[in-house]
């Protein structure tokens, strides 16, 4: 269902031009049909150290952000996705670089897998990336909004930071809560990808590809 959905996102990537290409086992399909047409595109920027490595093993050339102005589509998957095409994202602890990759984009495509469609956000745990220093503090204010907050285990991220998951939260208004764990100090960003949210929605299933506009 996975490979269905990354498959399909390549028939939006515009000849030559730069792809933006997100983090996890999803887009790993995508930057495998992405390998294929690789003559075709003029690289990537990526959003981890993770999804860098896959792509340069394949012989994709990966650009530094800052050295460009702009790029047209970011594909990546999610954790979760509402009818709004709001997302929770972080899973594999690579939001905060997919943010940011995900906000110099033109189009955000997201790939996923039917199971991961949900009317509310919040069943799957909120990952929200933390300076160090910072994460006793930061998981009190995160269980003052009604979460339990736990620091994953074993993970520092890309940036060298902490992620922690914030189980039992019902985000009925994403927005609002993006910007408000956001505004916590410590908090590097959270993932629900709100403010961000996607452009088109590609769920794949046995059958084939759903688009959603
Ligand atoms: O940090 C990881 C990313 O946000 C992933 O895009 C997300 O966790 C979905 O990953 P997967 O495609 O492996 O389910």
């Amino acid at each position: 269902m996975k490979r269905n959905a990354a498959r399909a996102a390549v028939a939006y990537i515009e000849p030559q031009t730069i792809v933006g290409v997100g983090t996890g086992s999803t887009v790993n399909h995508f930057i495998d049909a992405l390998a294929e047409i690789k003559d075709q595109i003029a690289g990537a920027v990526s959003s981890s150290e993770q999804s860098t490595a896959r792509l340069k093993a394949l012989g994709i050339p990966v650009l530094d952000l800052n050295s460009i102005s702009g790029f047209g589509v970011y594909v990546d998957g999610a954790d979760e996705i509402n009818a709004a095409k709001q997302m929770i994202k972080g899973g594999g602890a690579a939001l905060t670089r997919e943010k940011i990759v995900a906000a110099v984009a033109k189009t955000f495509i997201c790939i996923v897998d039917s199971t991961k469609q949900v009317e509310v956000l919040g069943k799957f745990p909120l990952p929200v990336e933390v300076i160090p220093m910072a994460s006793s503090y930061v998981s009190r204010e995160l269980a003052k909004l009604g979460g339990k907050p736990v620091v994953r285990e074993g993970v520092v991220t890309d940036n060298g930071n902490l992620i922690i998951d914030v189980r039992g939260l019902h985000i009925s208004e994403p927005l609002a809560l993006e910007q408000q764990i956001n505004n916590i100090v410590g908090v590097v960003t959270n993932g629900i990808f709100a403010a961000r949210a996607a452009d088109l929605v590609l769920v794949g299933s046995a059958e084939g590809t759903q688009v959603l506009r």
